[in-house]
């Protein structure tokens, strides 16, 4: 079976989409202050790992390091449910599939307990 990221077309497809994923993330006042310090280097690496995890792709995350990545940040539901909301966008923006949508969504709702503030 393909992951999603290998039918979307691997890694020239991704870049597509994390630029779309990013430009919503930071047009959005709820969660772009979270990046406001955050260099450009650094900010493409999180777009694209953070896409690249959600649709089965190579350079995977473990739970473990994701929290560590987000501590700190103080992090609530309203910020990763924006996160999830632009990731659905740019996929759908795209043409992906609701059922894949749907697929990449659970994977990354997956890390919501490890990434939100306790
Ligand atoms: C499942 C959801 C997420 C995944 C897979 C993910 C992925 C990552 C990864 C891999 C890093 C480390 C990047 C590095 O070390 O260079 C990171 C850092 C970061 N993430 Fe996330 N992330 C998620 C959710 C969020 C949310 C909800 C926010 C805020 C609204 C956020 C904001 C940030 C910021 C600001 C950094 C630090 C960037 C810096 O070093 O300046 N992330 N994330």
């Amino acid at each position: 079976m393909p992951s999603i990221y290998e039918k979307v077309g691997g890694e020239p497809a991704i870049a597509k989409v994390v630029d779309y994923f990013y430009d919503l993330v930071l047009a959005d006042q709820t969660v772009s202050q979270f990046f406001e310090h955050t260099d450009m280097d650094k900010q493409r690496k999180h777009q694209t790992q953070f896409i690249s995890f959600a649709l089965g792709g190579p350079n995977q995350y473990t739970g473990g390091s994701m929290a560590k990545a987000h501590e700190g940040m103080h992090l609530e539901p309203v910020h990763f449910n924006a996160i999830v909301g632009h990731l659905r966008a740019a996929l759908a923006h795209y043409s992906v599939s609701e059922e894949d949508i749907s697929q990449a969504i659970e994977k990354v709702e997956t890390l919501r307990g490890d990434i939100l503030y306790k």
